[in-house]
């Protein structure tokens, strides 16, 4: 008989943006496994608190917070340099930081440009860069990366973000490809849209009674059916997949029905 083997404990995962939504969800997800979690933002303030749920629950993982902006290349190096020193290695990195305003492309400055590229894509080179070198000089890992449904397809006021967020699909695929001889498996999660706090200050969306993971039916998605996902790709039990992005989005629609929902196009 084969058992399925989605056990992630023992081991090391830095995951950037776990102050609150998805990043949270990671990393509390694994930590739950048994996973030592590195966790970062930009405020002690809102990370720290995070890490010392995680430290206080029974059977878990332990947690460090660190104050760390992913957009600033030395600021990451010290969140790499903080988590070899507290836990020896890194066996996983997730890119979840990132973030967006929507706007048509000719009202984006330079800078608003800049900002969303630095945030989203250039962060994620920062912090593959400098974890991939522990990785690379030891036992390898892997590599999560979050990109979007709009990084797949187009979407109105998104243009900065969704260019951001398809480069990230191509870097998946490209390091999958150079990193293999090291033993280092890169992947990338594409979610729809899923009630966080970012998406309720960004786009007001802001559901009291979120429907349950059990409806089929169209809905906003929870933050843990990305968690529940990443842990999937971080484990054994994805050991063939490499360089994929896996869309989690619900129910499919023709068109980019987030938009659509929106009352976008
Ligand atoms: C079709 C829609 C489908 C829905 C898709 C849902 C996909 C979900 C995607 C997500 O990522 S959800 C989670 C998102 N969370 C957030 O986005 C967090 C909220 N946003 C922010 O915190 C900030 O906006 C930011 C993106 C982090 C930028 O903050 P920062 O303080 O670094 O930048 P600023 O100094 O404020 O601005 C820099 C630059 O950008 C211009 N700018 C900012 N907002 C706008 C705007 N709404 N419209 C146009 N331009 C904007 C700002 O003016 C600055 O440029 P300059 O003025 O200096 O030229
Ligand atoms: N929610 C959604 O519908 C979707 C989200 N995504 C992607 O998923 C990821 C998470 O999104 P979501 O949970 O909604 O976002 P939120 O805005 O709710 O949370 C973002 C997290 O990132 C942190 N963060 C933001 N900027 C930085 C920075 N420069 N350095 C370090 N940490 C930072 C924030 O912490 P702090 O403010 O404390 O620094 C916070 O913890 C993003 O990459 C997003 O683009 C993709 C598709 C859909």
């Amino acid at each position: 008989m084969h058992e399925a083997e989605f056990d992630v404990s023992g081991k090391t995962a830095i995951v950037t943006g776990a102050s609150q939504g998805i990043g949270e969800s990671i990393a509390k997800t694994l930590a739950a496994g048994g996973a030592d979690v590195a966790i970062c933002s930009r405020s002690m303030d809102r990370v720290g608190p995070v890490a010392e749920e995680i430290n206080d629950a029974a059977s878990t993982g332990d947690a460090l917070a660190v104050e760390c902006n992913v957009r600033e290349r030395d600021q990451v190096q010290n969140l790499v340099d903080e988590t070899v020193d507290e836990f020896g290695d890194i066996d996983v990195l997730v890119n979840n930081a990132g973030g967006e305003f929507v706007a048509p492309f000719e009202e984006i400055s330079a800078n608003g440009w800049q900002t969303i590229v630095d945030l989203n894509l250039n962060s994620t080179v920062h912090c593959t860069q400098l974890a991939g070198e522990v990785m690379r000089e030891g036992d390898g890992g892997t590599i999560i990366n979050l990109s979007s449904v709009n990084g797949q397809h187009a979407a109105p006021g998104e243009s900065h973000y969704g260019a951001s967020k398809a480069a990230i699909i191509r870097l998946t695929e490209t390091l999958a490809v150079e990193w293999a001889e090291h033993d280092i498996r890169v992947n990338c999660v594409a979610p729809g849209l899923i009630q966080t706090p970012g998406v309720a200050e960004t786009l007001g969306i802001d559901s009291e009674d979120m429907p349950p993971r059990e409806q089929a039916e169209r809905r906003i998605g929870h933050p843990e059916e990305i968690a529940d996902v990443v842990q999937f790709l971080v484990s054994p039990a994805a050991s063939f997949m490499n360089g994929e992005t896996v869309t989690v989005k619900g129910v499919p629609r023709a068109g980019n029905s987030m938009s659509q929902d929106l009352g976008l196009e």
